[in-house]
């Protein structure tokens, strides 16, 4: 291990050098991903241009497209078919059943805490009620066992209809003849939002005649729910099998743009940051990444096993035993890889597990018995921006400590910054989920990023390389030579 003590002696694993970059920016044609596609396709340009989320996101992919180095020649688009690619006649007076994941945080008061789902839900709304279609939206809240009251998507209604610019029809059962007497009655660019469809257990079981319910309601089926992509249930994937077309909605198809498309496809050099409590939790995505970036940053409690399994002390920090092995081999990856990887050299420490608790910077090699690391520290905020200041490309997935308590939130709302500085300079910034979307709302540069994601533990399958039924269940898009 390399003493912490100067920043130039920062890494395990040798920094980048020019060698390993380069070798990983020569022009190689990797395999085309699942969804490797023509940078615009399937972006829908109507709903695209009159929405600010959509027009940031083309101005960026025709960035992407003039700055793109890298001749990608013979490879066959495998793009999923968009809501874009539909014409207004596919739509005028259809009814669509549309899943989006509006599972909303809700207050004591059922008051909606962040809307930011419901928000991601509108452009497919928009776009669909704007050509004549009658949406009929359907969505699950929490993990209801049978019909709660408190899981109702009632409190919704207001929230959608103001956003939507129209009044949202509410059904308080999701399948049957009341909610079929509603669809009839639906006019055209009208919305329909069904009850939460996890009041049927068989929405999970992926019942065929619960999803044949379903789609019995509407003539065409459009996927918007990222967040429960990763699910088969009956509404995310059962439905497809009888109701065709089934395309990926605009977030959709954003989301794969940017965890798939990107991430597999990146302008290098490209940087991937990991961090959260465990390493046991982001194996796969860790594994996944080393294949495909040129910078991994790690920080968050998972540092706290490989140190130890460097031999260092890491008094009471949260450390998995079982893990030490699989952190070697990770470390022996990255390097097999040239993949430059950094653990943070110095961290903050805390005598107890709390917001008051006393803290001090050490060097990551010097954390005293009793003391735990609840944050990266100032030196490795340092270097990490230094390596972050080549790149491209950044993904970042989970905090770099315990951010809910302000005094361990410095590291983590550090890399916030200095990616929404990075965006700024053009660089494609993704934040992969979970934790890190919330640190990185909490210092107000949200708006600045490249792609937020809306998915959590999808957004993780999907960087690890998992394929998600709710988009593998969609029709492909028309294939098209790339170049
Ligand atoms: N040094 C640390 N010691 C203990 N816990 C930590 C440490 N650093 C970060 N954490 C905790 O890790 C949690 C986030 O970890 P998690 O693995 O859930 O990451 P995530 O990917 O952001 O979230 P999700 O899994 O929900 O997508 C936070 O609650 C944070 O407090
Ligand atoms: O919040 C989420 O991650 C999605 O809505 C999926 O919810 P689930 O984990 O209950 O399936």
């Amino acid at each position: 291990m390399a003493s912490a003590a100067s920043p130039t002696t920062l890494s395990l694993i040798p920094t980048t050098s020019s060698s390993s970059t380069t070798s990983r920016s020569s022009p190689t044609v990797r395999l085309p991903s699942r969804f490797l596609r023509s940078p615009l396709r399937g972006l829908g340009f109507a709903a695209a241009a009159a929405d600010p989320l959509f027009s940031a996101h083309v101005a960026s992919k025709l960035q992407s497209l003039k700055t793109s180095a890298r001749p990608i020649t013979g490879v066959v688009s495998m793009a999923k078919r968009s809501v874009g690619d539909l014409s207004p006649a596919d739509l005028k007076g259809k009814k669509v059943f549309v899943r989006a994941d509006l599972n909303v945080p809700l207050d004591d008061s059922q008051n909606i805490t962040d809307d930011t789902r419901i928000r991601a839900a509108v452009p497919t709304i928009k776009h669909l009620i704007s050509n004549g279609a009658k949406v009929i939206l359907s969505s699950h809240l929490g993990r209801p066992k049978g019909v709660t009251p408190k899981y109702s998507l009632a409190p919704l209604v207001p929230r959608l209809s103001e956003l939507i610019g129209v009044e949202v029809v509410k059904a308080d059962d999701c399948i049957g003849p009341d909610v079929e007497k509603l669809v009839a009655s639906l006019p055209d660019g009208g919305v329909l939002l069904l009850e939460n469809v996890r009041f049927y257990k068989e929405e999970e079981k992926n019942d065929p005649g619960f999803a044949e319910k379903l789609a019995s309601l509407a003539d065409l089926y459009v996927n918007d729910a990222f967040g429960t992509a990763h699910r088969a249930h009956a509404s995310t994937e059962g439905v497809t099998k009888f109701l065709r077309p089934s395309v990926a909605g605009f977030l959709l198809q954003k989301e794969l743009d940017y965890l798939d498309g990107a991430v597999s496809n990146p302008k290098r050099p490209f940087a991937a940051i990991v961090g959260g409590s465990k390493v046991s939790s982001k194996i796969g995505v860790i594994e996944s990444l080393l294949e495909k970036c040129d910078i991994l940053l790690l920080g968050g409690g998972m540092i706290f096993t490989f140190y130890k399994a460097q031999g260092l002390s890491v008094g009471s920090s949260l450390v998995e035993e079982d893990k030490l092995d699989l952190a070697t081999t990770l470390l022996a990856k990255a390097k097999a890889k040239g993949v430059s990887l950094l653990l943070p050299t110095d961290v903050v420490i805390a005598d107890k597990f709390a917001p008051d608790a006393n803290s001090k910077i050490v060097p990551a090699s010097a954390i005293p018995d009793g003391w735990m690391g609840l944050d990266i520290g100032p030196d490795s905020v340092k270097t990490f921006n230094d390596a972050l200041e080549t790149t491209k490309t950044v993904i970042w997935n989970g905090p770099m400590g315990v951010f809910e308590f302000d005094k361990f939130a410095v590291g983590t709302e550090a890399v916030a910054k200095k990616l929404a500085e990075l965006s700024g300079k053009g660089v494609t910034t993704i934040i992969g989920g979970g934790d890190s979307v919330a640190a990185v709302e909490k210092v107000g540069v949200a708006e600045v990023m490249s792609h937020i994601s809306t998915g959590g533990g999808a957004s993780l399958e999907l960087l690890e390389g998992k394929i998600l039924p709710g988009v593998d269940a969609l029709d492909e898009a028309v294939a098209v030579p790339v170049r």
